[in-house]
């Protein structure tokens, strides 16, 4: 339809309304006058796709919002609660496919299900679906992942102040995990996710481990997370190392990385990455703010036992002065085209309740003046036809032109208010895309 540069549209859809017999009486002349084929630039259609309305329990489901190695992520609305949400759908067949893919949901949903803290994404609902042998984990809605942002960050860095911010929740978030026994290992701004009120989500528990109740110390023993957010006590190859403190590094790296847009270490392959690692040089950028070198000098220290611990974090001047708030945040960018990111549920709701108005809605802004002038017309001649009835009682041919007109003109006014609702889904449609 968008192809077509030539689409005929007829500007008077009156004739849909009436039968053959009407058609045949028709002064033919007048409707020849009348009648317009417009010529019409595609760009100035307004098409509108129709969006099949879907429903997952009580969940409306949007449009998708991102995509993992697990499956899709997409945007619901919560139609009991009228809520804005996440979920994650995972099909069993593509799980089986991944290496420790099940085991990992499993431990995803283990562990979500069981933390509460603002700065950690929460787990609002599980559903299963036998037939289709899909899983959807819904979860709070965040409007952005903390990479997208930087992404759009002129030199992919954010201002100390928006850092600081950033930074202070996720050790918050940190702490409690650490104090349910459970360390995230893969901490970085790719699981980060930041809410419509800046609040920062900490997501992602896939590789994440928990402690036993009654070990002695925080001593883990897989490490599965992104190689350049990697301890050298992993990327070496221990058998063993603090749980606590991987985190810890993973959390330098990424302070690293959302300050100064670079990364500690480097590495053309991932082998050249972990021996990068693995020997733990690395500097701190030209023109850092001193404090902040220093706090990152003590959250990259090579030795974990000599890695800052989340209090020394916490009492570190970096982290209890904030910068001072200079210039503007970096906004949350566009996504698809979508400035506000505004939901993407609503045109599927609109769908569903406006499906009969909406079938074949192919028209112009000039249809619709046509459409308004048309209506004008006719309430005119509406008025003088009642007058003609009103003043003559006997039954004369002029009485039954009279009677066929006032059964033509209901037509027209049904016509009339079917352009209407076309007229006020053209506006809705209008207002939602602007
Ligand atoms: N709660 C949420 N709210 C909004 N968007 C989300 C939410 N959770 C995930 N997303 C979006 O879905 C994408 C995929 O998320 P998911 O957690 O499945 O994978 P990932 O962490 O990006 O990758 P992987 O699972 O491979 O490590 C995210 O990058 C993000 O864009």
């Amino acid at each position: 339809m968008e192809e077509d540069d030539n689409v005929p549209l007829d500007p008077q859809p009156v004739v849909e309304w009436l039968d053959d017999d009407e058609i045949a009486q028709l002064d033919l002349q007048t409707i020849s006058n009348s009648l317009q084929f417009n010529r019409v630039s595609s760009q100035d259609i307004i098409y509108q796709k129709k969006q099949k309305c879907k429903m997952v329990g009580r969940y409306v489901m949007g449009d998708k919002l991102g995509e993992g190695s697990y499956g899709k992520v997409k945007e619901v609305l919560d139609s009991e609660s009228l809520t804005r949400r996440a979920v994650k759908i995972l099909a069993k067949r593509k799980l089986r496919r991944i290496p420790n893919g099940e085991m990992n949901v499993r431990n995803e949903i283990l562990f979500l299900r069981s933390l509460k803290h603002k700065n950690v994404v929460e787990l609002i609902d599980v559903l299963y679906n036998e037939e289709k042998q899909k899983m959807y984990l819904v979860m709070e809605y965040c409007v952005c992942v903390l990479q997208e942002l930087l992404a759009s960050a002129p030199e992919s860095k954010l201002p100390l102040f928006q850092a600081h911010k950033y930074f202070v929740q996720l050790i918050d978030g940190l702490q409690y995990l650490h104090g349910q026994g459970v360390i995230h290992s893969d901490i970085k701004p790719g699981n980060l996710l930041l809410t419509l009120d800046d609040t920062l989500k900490i997501s992602d528990f896939g590789v994440t481990e928990k402690l036993d109740p009654f070990a002695p110390d925080d001593t883990c023993t897989k490490g599965q997370g992104s190689p350049a957010f990697q301890p050298p006590e992993i990327a070496n190859g221990h058998d063993s190392f603090s749980g606590f403190k991987a985190d810890i590094w993973s959390t330098g790296v990424t302070l690293f990385n959302i300050t100064t847009g670079a990364y500690p270490f480097e590495g053309d392959n991932i082998y050249r990455l972990l021996e990068n690692i693995g020997k733990g040089v690395w500097s701190v950028p030209e023109g850092l703010d001193p404090l902040l070198s220093d706090l990152l000098v003590n959250m990259l220290r090579f030795d974990s036992k000599e890695r800052y611990t989340i209090q020394q974090i916490r009492n570190h001047t970096w982290f209890m002065s904030s910068p001072i708030n200079t210039g503007d945040s970096v906004p949350i960018p566009p996504l698809q085209g979508n400035a506000l990111r505004s939901s993407t549920v609503l045109p599927y709701l609109e769908s569903y309740h406006y499906e009969s108005r909406q079938n074949n809605v192919y028209f112009t802004e000039h249809d619709l003046n046509e459409a308004e002038e048309m209506a004008r017309q006719q309430e005119t001649s509406s008025s003088s036809q009642n007058m003609r009835i009103s003043k003559n009682n006997s039954i004369t041919n002029e009485e039954a032109f009279t009677t066929r007109a006032s059964s033509d003109l209901n037509k027209k006014r049904r016509t009339k208010k079917k352009f209407i609702s076309c007229i006020s889904v053209k506006k809705l449609t209008h207002c939602r895309q602007s």
